[in-house]
């Protein structure tokens, strides 16, 4: 897991006029590797049929579909993952859950499970937090806010980039870093060793597609990880 976590939030998108489905060929024609959807308004049905568009425009690639908070939702939609807070059912549940909904439906299909496993990514905004996920199911660590963000009401407190090196230096499981992340400050977040950027409003530039803002996220994170290799050859 490397580069650009992209999140679709539908109240974000709703208050700038662009739709879901442009926004999402947007961020396939970038190539974007993980789109979560974020509705946190949104009616059950209502997260469905928009989680069903983000399936339409992702048909027959890689990326990794993750749904924000609900698992049952995610698994519905047929998604490949979730992601939980701290107020949300714990990593251990969500995988349990998830667990049980995909071994009924390799039986039902009578054969063995090859397919990707479902991911479970849980949010962090403390050393202690970083500690707990470190040992426990969680596929990928989130930290953050690492910079102060409007997006989310009840953010925690901002731990900056000091915040990313530690959770850094308390987990080797892939770090997801969040919060107030722009192109200017991409870099020095993957710098301080997050292997993704999740970014809502960072990909709203004016003047600019998403698709061209979503690419040079992904350049950004691409060339840190090259000088990162290269310094540890050399
Ligand atoms: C990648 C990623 N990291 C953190 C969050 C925040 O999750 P949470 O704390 O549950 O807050 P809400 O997004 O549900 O309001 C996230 N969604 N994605
Ligand atoms: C959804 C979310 N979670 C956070 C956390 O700290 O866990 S910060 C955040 C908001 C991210 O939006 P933007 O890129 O617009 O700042
Ligand atoms: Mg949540």
């Amino acid at each position: 897991m490397k580069g650009l976590y992209a999140i679709a939030d539908v109240g974000v998108l709703a208050r700038r006029g662009m739709g879901l489905r442009v926004f999402a060929e947007g961020l396939k024609a970038a190539g974007v590797g993980v789109v979560q959807l974020r509705d946190k308004d949104g009616s059950p049905e209502g997260v469905l049929a928009g989680a069903r568009v983000l399936r339409e425009v992702f048909a027959g690639t890689d990326s990794l579909l993750v749904m924000n908070d609900r698992v049952d939702l995610g698994l519905l939609a047929g998604f490949g993952g979730v992601h939980v807070g701290q107020g949300d059912l714990s990593v251990e549940d969500a995988k349990a859950v998830a667990g049980q909904s995909e071994s009924q439906r390799a039986q039902r299909k009578d054969e063995e499970d090859t397919e990707r496993k479902w991911v479970v990514g849980g949010s962090t905004h403390t050393e202690d937090e970083v500690r707990v996920a470190d040992v426990g199911a969680a596929d990928y660590v989130a930290v953050g806010p690492v910079f102060a963000t409007g997006t989310k009401a009840d953010a925690s407190p901002v731990v900056g980039l000091e915040g990313v090196r530690r959770a850094r230096a308390l987990t080797g499981k892939p770090l997801v870093a969040i919060g107030g992340i722009t192109l200017a400050n991409a870099r020095s977040v993957v710098d301080a060793g997050a292997d993704m950027v999740a970014v809502i409003t960072g990909l709203f530039v004016p003047g600019r597609t998403v698709e061209s803002v979503a690419w040079e996220f992904g350049k950004i994170c691409v060339e840190v990880e090259r000088e990162k290799t290269q310094t540890r050859i050399f």
